[in-house]
């Protein structure tokens, strides 16, 4: 069954409402220009409500190595992913498994995915103006030529009404997805929320 994380979750709500809608993984967001952005006591009061089972992931854009470890002690992240032009030396410095985010303009983007030694490749449309969270979708085909390097989550432009699809065309190893269940950056809508799992679990 195709896994579901939730990202940008901003409060301890909107955290146990993806998790009683069935999601694996819920994602915060340490990035401060983005809307979605979570400070250390938040998301460490986040995750300590949580139940057991929940994978926590951090996610940051070219964040200091020393800024990435500390969060992710001190918060309790089961998991990074790193959303910028982290290196793959940068990736394999950090005390956590890692899940390189790659943002897909074409076929030439996906040339640097084997030379990062990583848990899981996320993939997110590219933008000019933001490093994700921006509701675009790109090439599906590239995400499948991308499954030859390793776990693939689909990211971006994903919607309770897309996300089937992408399942069926793809079947990747999970999907992720943030502005597509939202009432407004960084607050969740119940309902889209739902729908969203229910269809990526094609349950
Ligand atoms: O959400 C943000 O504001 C954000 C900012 C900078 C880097 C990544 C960001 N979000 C990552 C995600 O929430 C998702 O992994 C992915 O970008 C999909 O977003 P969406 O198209 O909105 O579903």
């Amino acid at each position: 069954m195709t896994r579901v994380k939730i990202c940008g979750i901003t409060s301890a709500c909107d955290a146990r409402l993806a998790v009683e809608a069935g999601a694996d993984a819920i994602g915060l967001i340490f990035f401060e220009k983005s809307p979605r952005n979570v400070d250390l006591e938040q998301a460490a009061r986040i995750v300590a409500e949580l139940p057991p089972f929940i994978q926590t992931v951090g996610l940051f854009v070219n964040a200091p190595l020393d800024f990435v470890n500390e969060t992710a002690d001190r918060v309790g992240l089961d998991l990074v992913q790193l959303h910028g032009e982290e290196t793959p030396e940068f990736c394999a410095a950090v005390r956590r498994r890692v899940m390189k985010a790659f943002r897909v303009k074409g076929a030439e983007s996906l040339v640097p995915m084997p030379s990062y030694r990583v848990a899981g490749y996320v993939l997110d449309a590219y933008s000019p103006n933001a490093h994700g969270g921006t509701g675009e979708r790109f090439d599906w085909d590239l995400a499948v030529q991308a499954k030859n390097y390793g776990p693939i989550v689909l990211a971006g432009g994903l919607t309770p009404e897309n996300v089937a699809d992408a399942v069926a065309q793809v079947v990747p190893y999970g999907v992720d997805v943030s502005s597509g269940v939202e009432l407004s950056p960084g607050k969740k809508d119940p309902e889209k929320v739902r729908q969203f799992i229910l269809r990526a679990k094609g349950l």
